[in-house]
């Protein structure tokens, strides 16, 4: 009977309250973007992703929310239209792999230098540290601290750390992203 009133009640909720959100998740390559997009959709995470070019969209739907994901190449080349593709969105994710340290330092130049921009500003900024489940990674505070992301202001900023491969603390991801559906 709950089982029951819980369907009629998302039913009410999908069709007489819809809203949609928009999402960008940015990034070095190989941090992790469309891994975790594929994962949240509903898809199999694989070992062998290929690398995006340009960039790619999915929808993830949960309950009357639907996010709209842009997730766009991390390659140097790809850089450049970070800014154009998180003008106006809902929330910015910054995906770093916390398993590959020696990148960190470009991690946090590429960041920094995006959230100076001015059309960015108070736009909430999730920083994901992903690839939990590797050795030799780094912990929530070390990646706060070696990504300054204390100095980052003018709007709300969290990190957490999550595994797309063992779909660690993905609740709390789209969690967080839906308090700023409008
Ligand atoms: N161990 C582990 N590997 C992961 C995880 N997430 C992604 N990977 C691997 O990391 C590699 C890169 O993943 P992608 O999702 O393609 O990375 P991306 O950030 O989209 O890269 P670009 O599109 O080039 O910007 C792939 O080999 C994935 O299988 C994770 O949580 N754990
Ligand atoms: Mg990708």
């Amino acid at each position: 009977m709950a089982g029951l009133f819980r369907k009629v009640y998302d039913w009410l909720l999908r069709t007489f309250w819809a809203t949609e959100m928009d999402v960008t998740m940015i990034g070095l390559q190989n941090a992790g973007k469309t891994s975790l997009l594929r994962v949240l959709s509903g898809g199999e995470f694989t070992i062998d992703s290929i690398p995006t070019v340009g960039f790619n969209m999915k929808k993830v739907q949960r309950g009357h929310v639907t996010l709209k994901c842009w997730d766009l190449g991390g390659q140097p080349r790809f850089r450049p239209m970070w800014e154009r593709y998180c003008r106006g969105v809902d929330a910015i994710v910054f995906i770093v792999d916390i398993a590959d340290q020696a990148l960190l330092p470009q991690a946090k130049d590429e960041l920094h230098s995006l959230m100076s921009q001015p059309s960015l500003q108070g736009i909430p900024l999730l920083v994901l540290g992903n690839k939990s489940d590797l050795p030799n990674k780094l912990s929530v505070d070390e990646l706060i601290e070696a990504l300054s992301l204390k100095v980052i202001g003018n709007r709300e900023v969290s990190c957490y750390g999550i595994s797309a491969k063992e779909e660690t603390n993905l609740d709390a991801v789209i969690q967080w992203l839906m308090k700023f559906a409008r």
